[in-house]
């Protein structure tokens, strides 16, 4: 069917275009047919080298959306689907194989392995944290008791990070990346884990950063993150963003067609699917003018 239009191109300035963008990794297998696949010669050298032979996965097909200044973006799927390898390119980490994204503004990527130092306080690693987010020494100080609070983590701020649960280093982390106020925030699966309290705090933090014009993208496998927390979703499946709506509406059908195939009803779930392809259908960005946009491409091509 036809691409739908911009849900929110009537609303507010794009914050970041992501254009057909595909991302292909080159990976070690050891299925035996991968082996028996290769020429006799290459099998060759691979044993003579110790080596596998090497298999292509495509992790993003040809993703395309535009974000907008004050949405909170949801990015829904099962294992594999692709939604880190988005936040990686969105964030500039990896280069995709064709396309290009576009963002107003350096996005912050706070992920559950964001390079902190497990032998170091709590407090410490809020200085250091955000040193490598840009602040200064005095701003970092000064900003330590709103990340302290934020977090909710108490006395467990002056102990190493490497005695923390893994809620309570995803805590401190979102409450680092929060606290430098960035424009474009992405968040790796750290909100799932935190408990009602802090849900509500980060909640806040969230409306905070939206209502400032930034964007907001979380990777969760908790629907019911997103539904309360999103006020737009993409459903991302083998590569491919197959809806894209409403993050209350998107996050109820991907838990509707979950449990359905968690319960084998394979055909219903098949339903669910087609239709939620048919009502959210991604939009196709419009190629933005040159200059448009503050920042450069991400990706230099
Ligand atoms: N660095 C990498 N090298 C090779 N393959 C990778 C790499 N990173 C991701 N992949 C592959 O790309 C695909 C998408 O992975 P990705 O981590 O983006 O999925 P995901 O939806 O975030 O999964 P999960 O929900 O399990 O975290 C998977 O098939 C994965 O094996």
């Amino acid at each position: 069917m036809a691409p739908s239009a911009d849900p929110g191109s009537m609303a507010s300035d794009p914050t970041v275009v992501v254009q057909n963008v595909r991302v292909r990794y080159r990976v070690p297998s050891t299925d035996i047919a991968d082996l028996r696949a290769v020429s006799r010669s290459e099998r060759l050298y691979l044993h003579a080298t110790g080596q596998r032979p090497k298999v292509t996965v495509d992790a993003l097909k040809g993703v395309s959306f535009v974000a907008r200044a004050g949405e909170s973006i949801g990015i829904l799927g099962r294992n594999g689907s692709g939604k880190s390898t988005l936040l990686r390119i969105i964030a500039g980490l990896e280069t995709p194989l064709s396309g290009s994204v576009v963002a107003r503004s350096n996005p912050v990527l706070l992920g559950v392995d964001a390079a902190l130092v497990p032998e170091l306080p709590g407090e410490r690693n809020v200085l250091l944290g955000c040193l490598a987010m840009g602040l200064t020494r005095a701003q970092a100080r000064a900003v330590l008791p709103e990340i302290v609070e934020l977090a909710g983590i108490g006395k467990a701020i002056y102990r190493p990070m490497k005695t923390y649960s893994s809620g309570m280093a995803s805590r401190l982390r979102f409450a680092i990346a929060a606290a430098v106020n960035p424009d474009i925030l992405l968040i790796d699966e750290a909100l799932g884990t935190g408990d009602a309290a802090f849900k509500e705090r980060s909640e806040r933090k969230m409306n905070q950063l939206r209502a400032a014009a930034g964007t907001v993208f979380i990777v969760s496998h908790a629907a019911q993150v997103i539904e309360e927390m999103c006020s737009r979703a993409i459903w991302m499946m083998d590569g491919v963003l197959i809806g894209d709506g409403p993050g209350p509406e998107i996050a109820h059908d991907y838990r509707w067609w979950s449990w359905n195939v968690a319960k084998d009803e394979f055909d219903k779930a098949d339903e669910i699917l087609a239709n939620c392809r048919e009502k959210w259908a991604p939009y196709a960005p419009v190629i933005a003018e040159p200059g448009t946009y503050a920042s450069p491409q991400r990706h230099a091509r």
